[in-house]
């Protein structure tokens, strides 16, 4: 069956994050009441972590649930800039401390290299992934398919059947490892969370128009088969 786009606007990113919180933390337990466990990847950026601090808080089995994220960035799991230190710094605290996590760096030493391992350290996560946090950035990259990145390396991306792929932005920070829309589009429930003016004229501009590799978030929205709700506070 096809499923159209749900957008939903909020007045305040608060009232986003807990309507938010409250929907992930229901599909999770309805994924472990279901079938005795879930899968819960999110997204790094600056965006979720209210997200997170939110959802940690929330009771559910964690120890069912299995977190993972949509994208890396090639750096030290303890710096900053990484998306695992996010995580772990604002969603697995509180309630959420005790679910199962696995990030997606190693100790190789460039992303290509890394990919196999982080795919074989991957293999128990349950599939279809129960609920993908994405977001989006102003040039329209969602996990880390960029647009400013090598065309042949954001094609397969966006084609190949791998679950995860290397990525290298030509004009954003730092080398990545990104799950493939192959494995993005292998899940039951996809939001999508914006913030701010910038990021809804951007999500306008996707919607207008349909070249995948100018505006890498189509591949996410212009699919009917995964419902995509869209969560955009001011
Ligand atoms: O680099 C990244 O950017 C996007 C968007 O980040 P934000 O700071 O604008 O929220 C994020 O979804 C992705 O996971 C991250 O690696």
């Amino acid at each position: 069956m096809l499923k159209e786009t749900v957008f939903k606007s909020f007045d305040s990113k608060e009232q986003l994050e807990q309507q938010l919180a409250e929907r992930i933390a229901v599909g999770l337990q309805e994924a472990i009441d279901n079938r005795g466990k879930a899968s819960l990847v999110v997204s790094g950026g600056s965006t979720p972590l209210g997200l997170f601090e939110k959802l940690s808080r929330k009771v559910l089995d964690w120890s069912e649930v299995f977190v993972t994220l949509a994208d890396e960035r090639w750096v030290d799991s303890a710096s900053a800039d990484s998306n695992e230190h996010l995580v772990r710094q604002h969603l697995l605290q509180h309630h959420a401390a005790s679910a199962k996590f696995r990030g997606l760096k190693n100790m190789f030493a460039t992303a290509a290299a890394g990919v196999a391992m982080t795919t074989e350290q991957l293999a128990n996560i349950p599939r279809p992934f129960d609920v993908v946090v994405l977001g989006m950035g102003n040039d329209g990259h969602t996990c880390s398919w960029f647009p400013c990145a090598p065309a042949a390396e954001l094609q397969h991306a966006l084609t190949t059947d791998a679950l995860l792929c290397a990525m290298h932005p030509q004009t954003a920070p730092h080398a990545r490892i990104t799950l493939s829309r192959h494995a993005v589009l292998g899940s039951r429930q996809i939001y999508l969370h914006l913030v701010g003016q910038q990021k809804l004229d951007v999500y306008h501009r996707a919607l207008a128009a349909d070249d995948i590799m100018e505006m890498p978030v189509r591949a996410v929205l212009s699919q009917h088969k995964i419902p995509v709700d869209v969560y955009w506070a001011a």
